[in-house]
């Protein structure tokens, strides 16, 4: 049966047994007052029905009630919930900025986004060693690994795709919480994708980079052989190949680096600079990074 048909039954259903229930309490109130059996059963056996017909309306809007206006009456009567006993990880003993004090910079995400085969994770990579390098506590969630491990039960639709996000960037968030510059390098295809993990780290927090290289590029560089094997069908749902899965061109990017103009190092060097204007040091010996 179709999941809202079965809902709608369940309502009546429960409508029906709770009736019967309530409808001998009616007879017998009606009853004691009035002493006439006539007249109590005709009360109870005309109230069966009026009252099986609201409770299932009733039920019925309930059920309309969307997850939005839900979420904002809990939050209206929060106050008569008890608390629960999460500690804020500002208040933990060792936090966030104590990390970032002993780090000597602030912990952020770089979140890099573009067609497969764009450059993210090349560019990922070169960036990881040149901060280690010179001192900084810096991570790489790539999404080929992940989808390897924590991510290893999703698959690419859309559905999928969100999940695949929601977790990297609430790990993401994990890691800048420990002081760390995470660079995130998944494809994030759609804008909403980004919003949400924008959301979750925190605007503060997030700067996404587009890794641009148009999609005849990326089909030319073909570096795993997915195109190939996307335009012979083996691969369905392949992003910019898939008409269902389009690569939405992000519009509030941090940064743009075009993979076709500029070679690895520059492109490198120029995320390694913006990264030093949005991340604060201290101590640190400078760098000596030429393009
Ligand atoms: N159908 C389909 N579409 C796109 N990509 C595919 C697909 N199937 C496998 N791959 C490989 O998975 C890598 C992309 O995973 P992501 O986690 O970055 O994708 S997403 O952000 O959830 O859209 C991607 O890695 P990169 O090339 O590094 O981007 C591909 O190697
Ligand atoms: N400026 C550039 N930045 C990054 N990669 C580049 C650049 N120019 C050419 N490439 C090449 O493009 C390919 C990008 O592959 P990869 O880094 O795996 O992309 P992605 O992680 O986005 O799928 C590599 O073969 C890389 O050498």
């Amino acid at each position: 049966m179709h999941l809202k048909n079965e809902l709608r039954l369940k309502s009546l259903l429960k409508g029906i047994s709770w009736r019967l229930v309530g409808t001998v309490d009616t007879l017998f109130i009606a009853y004691i007052i009035t002493g006439d059996t006539i007249k109590s059963l005709s009360i109870g056996g005309v109230e069966v029905f009026t009252k099986i017909l609201l409770f299932y309306i009733h039920e019925r809007a309930w059920s309309k009630v969307s997850e939005k206006y839900w979420n904002k009456a809990k939050k209206i009567f929060s106050f008569a919930q008890p608390k629960n006993n999460i500690i804020n990880s500002d208040e933990w003993l060792v936090n966030r900025s104590m990390r970032e004090q002993k780090n000597n910079h602030s912990g952020c995400v770089i979140w890099l986004t573009g067609l497969s085969g764009a450059g993210k994770t090349t560019i990922a990579r070169y960036l990881e060693q040149k901060l280690f390098g010179d001192g900084y506590a810096v991570k790489i969630l790539d999404g080929d690994n992940l989808r390897s491990g924590l991510n290893a039960d999703l698959g690419f639709s859309e559905e999928d795709r969100k999940e695949n996000i929601r977790r990297t960037a609430e790990l993401a968030k994990a890691f800048v919480d420990t002081g760390f510059i995470t660079i995130v390098s998944l494809i994030t295809p759609k804008e909403s994708f980004r919003e949400l993990a924008k959301q979750i780290i925190g605007e503060k927090d997030f700067h996404l980079i587009y890794i641009d290289a148009s999609l005849e590029e990326c089909e030319r560089r073909d570096v795993k052989g997915l195109y190939a094997k996307a335009r012979r069908g083996e691969i369905k749902d392949f992003t910019g190949i898939s008409a269902r899965n389009t690569f939405e061109k992000p519009i509030d990017s941090k940064l743009i680096l075009n993979t076709q103009e500029t070679n690895v190092n520059a492109c490198v060097f120029e995320l390694y600079s913006f990264i030093n204007t949005v991340s604060t040091f201290s101590g640190l010996p400078d760098s000596n990074f030429h393009k």
